[in-house]
């Protein structure tokens, strides 16, 4: 079947979080298992643009209220990441260094889904389904059937797939211009609470809705960034699929960005030689357990109580645990962090910024991970981390719970705790610290997490199912 991804992100074209792992992920092992995925995205000036080839597959115009704009569909042409990938250029809106954080993003990815839909009436053929992720493509489904002049792709089923449900893309009434005409008689299906929100039309109006977990779907419906009772309302056609991860990007044996490779067998001394190399780099000391984070540093990840929780965590250690931190975010814990370098530079150091091979070199060497996420739909960290035989220090939340079991449990092999705060967090890392007391439980849970598979190819059927079942 065809099936037609719609994103903002997709490893390795742009990546600002695990939206872009997924994206680069899913379509290639779809199209493994037989299937024609394709990925469409904006075209901003990354490296990837300029180290390959494209070819112009369509030029077409169309207009966001009164701006009418051109807009050209270039494609890879060499299908180097296993799927066919189409970027959307609107000279001047979408071809910037970043994905987010301008403040016409909502013209941005407004115009670029009015492109998209625009270009499929184009063609001459049907989808089997067309695969919406997060709210930067939740306007399709809406524009699909309610937008005259798209009326033509109202029989192309849509899922949509929500990585983030805290980020909703909202848009005042005053904007709703910015949409090709449409059934007014719909406006509905655009608004939520008084503003028209892209995510919440995209679960009104998508055939099915997914979430990148079990226990996040279910969480929704409590907590969900005001959007609860839309979730209770639509949960017929809500499902969680956890998400897999790509282990040929992610594999320790053949790791691009690593220079010592290990397998399972030579887990202990391969990462002992990542974990030199790491603290050799960060003036850590590579004989005490070494604790890292990396993500976003925003309230979501709890990253606001990070540094007093690793501060307490130091004290109560006795500096017999070092720190390192990767990330960007929020400034005031951007600064908290660069403020720790110098009191604590024999066991603490952080990196400001975003840095693809340090966190592999990170998830390598690292003993354990900690995420004390206050939300987390699914997590791809604690994956990544449990594939390189590093231990995951998780909040019990969304797919953490889904995919750590704590060492005290039968088969466990993770640390679990309830509560983003210091003393969680800190009781959390003295359990680790025991165990790393004891190299040969930390040997045998190292064992058991890298051999657990959350590869794609055991994932891919689960939506292939679910586009089975629609209309
Ligand atoms: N500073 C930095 N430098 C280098 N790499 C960095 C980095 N900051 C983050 N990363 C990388 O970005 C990815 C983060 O993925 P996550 O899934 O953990 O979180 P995110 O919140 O972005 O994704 C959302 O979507 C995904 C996908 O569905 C869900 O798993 C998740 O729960 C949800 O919040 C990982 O590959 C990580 O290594």
């Amino acid at each position: 079947m065809e099936i037609i991804h719609v994103s903002a992100e997709c490893y390795p074209v742009a990546k600002a979080g695990g939206l872009g792992d997924v994206v680069g992920a899913l379509p290639k092992y779809q199209c493994k298992a037989g299937h024609v995925a394709k990925v469409v995205m904006p075209m901003y000036r990354t490296k990837f643009l300029y180290d390959n080839e494209w070819t112009v597959d369509f030029k077409g115009s169309s207009n966001l209220g009164n701006w009418f704009f051109d807009y050209t569909i270039i494609k890879e042409t060499t299908n180097k990441l296993g799927f066919d990938l189409y970027l959307v250029d609107i000279n001047g809106l979408l071809d910037r260094h970043r994905i987010y954080g301008y403040d016409d993003d909502v013209e941005r990815f407004t115009a670029f889904q009015i492109a998209v839909v625009n270009w499929m009436s184009s063609w001459e053929h049907k989808p089997r389904v067309l695969h919406c992720h997060d709210y930067h493509a939740g306007l399709l489904p809406f524009m699909m059937q309610h937008c005259y002049d798209y009326r033509k792709l109202a029989s192309i089923p849509t899922v949509l797939t929500i990585h983030n449900a805290q980020y909703q893309g909202w848009m005042g009434w005053d904007q709703s211009k910015y949409i090709p005409r449409w059934d007014l008689w719909k406006r509905g299906m655009l608004d939520w609470n008084g503003n028209i929100n892209p995510l919440a039309s995209g679960i009104k109006c998508a055939d099915k809705v997914t979430t990148v977990s079990h226990s996040y779907m279910d969480e929704l419906r409590s907590n969900s960034n005001g959007l609860e009772k839309l979730f209770e309302y639509e949960k017929g056609k809500c499902v969680g699929i956890l998400n897999g991860i790509d282990n040929e990007v992610w594999d320790p044996e053949t790791d691009k960005y690593l220079d010592h490779h290990f397998s399972v067998a030579t887990a202990k001394t391969g990462k002992q030689q990542n974990k030199e190399l790491l603290c050799r780099r960060f003036g850590l000391d590579p004989s005490k357990p070494l604790f890292v984070f990396i993500g976003r540093l925003v309230g979501e990840k709890a990253a606001d109580v990070l540094p007093d929780a690793i501060r307490v965590a130091i004290d109560h250690t006795q500096g017999q645990a070092s720190f390192l931190v990767l990330g960007s975010g929020e400034t005031q814990v951007e600064w908290q962090f660069q403020q720790m370098k110098e009191p604590y530079a024999d066991v603490f150091n952080v990196v400001i910024g975003y840095d693809e091979a340090l966190s592999h070199l990170m998830y390598a060497g690292a003993d354990f991970l900690l995420m004390p996420s206050r939300v987390e739909p699914c997590g791809l960290n604690q994956m990544y981390a449990m594939r390189y035989g590093t231990v995951p220090i998780v909040r019990s939340t969304g797919g953490l719970q889904d995919t750590v079991t704590d060492m005290g449990d039968p088969g466990g092999f993770g640390i679990r705790f309830n509560h983003a705060n210091i003393e969680d967090i800190d009781y959390s890392i003295s359990r680790a610290v025991s165990v790393y007391q004891h190299p040969a439980h930390l040997d045998t849970m190292r064992k058991q997490m890298m051999e657990i598979d959350h590869s794609w190819e055991s994932v891919v059927e689960a939506y292939l199912k679910l586009y089975r079942s629609l209309r």
